[in-house]
């Protein structure tokens, strides 16, 4: 028997969840940030799982992310998958930055633009919803523009130190974390991820 993990209402236009939604991320600086940045804007709870990723699109990395989440958890998830693209490189390493920078390391991930003039980059962050292990997810991508500078400020969340977003002249290693939270990747898929749960109004029934 299959277990139905959401319901629609019929009689409101609200989206029924049989749980609350539950935020997996193997990373603690990520969920540190969505916290600061959510605040009570979504009830969530989270759940520190290392979840396999596939080779592919941003989108479809996430999208996959979030289907095999909802599987362990039969209930409604919410997953991201972070990007960091180099315009000189067609946008590699993109979804691969994790192992560029856990083996070249920040100074490798700076030298791999040596050779081109363009330093351009983006931050790509895919938040993915599944609502139920049945149900399709929804993405939402935020986007920051900024260049790869040789490394600057504490090395203690990823790329930070090598990300200068565009109109500033510190990294996001450097910034208060409130300057981050305003203007970064993920900033920008939450805003969409909350405006999304504030037109469905969904309802948390246990
Ligand atoms: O705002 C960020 N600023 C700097 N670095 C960041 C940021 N956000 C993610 N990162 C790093 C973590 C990982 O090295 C790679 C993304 O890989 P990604 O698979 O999305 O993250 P993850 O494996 O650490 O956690 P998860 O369990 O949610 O997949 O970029
Ligand atoms: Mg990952």
């Amino acid at each position: 028997m299959q277990k139905i993990c959401v319901a629609m209402a019929l009689a409101k236009v609200e989206m029924v969840l049989t749980k609350p939604v539950t935020f997996v991320t193997g990373n603690s600086k990520k969920l540190e940030e969505v916290k600061m940045i959510l605040g009570h804007a979504i009830p969530f709870q989270s759940l520190k799982l290392d979840l396999p990723e596939l080779q592919g699109e941003p989108e479809d990395i996430s999208k996959e992310k979030a289907r095999l989440a909802a599987k362990k958890i039969c209930g409604p998830v919410l997953v991201e998958d972070t990007c960091l693209c180099y315009n000189a490189l067609q946008g590699l390493p993109g979804p691969y930055v994790k192992w560029f920078l856990q083996k070249i390391g920040h100074e490798g991930l700076n030298n791999l633009l040596a050779a081109y003039e363009d330093k351009t980059a983006y931050a790509l962050c895919v938040f993915s919803l599944a609502l139920g292990p049945d149900s399709d997810p929804i993405s939402f991508i935020g986007r920051t523009e900024g260049r790869i500078v040789p490394p600057r400020g504490t090395r203690d969340f990823g790329w930070d130190a090598v990300f200068e977003p565009e109109g500033y002249d510190q990294t996001f290693a450097e910034m208060p974390k409130e300057e981050k939270n305003k203007i970064s990747h993920r900033r920008r898929a939450l805003d969409k991820v909350k405006a999304h749960f504030y037109t469905n109004e969904y309802v948390v029934q246990n």
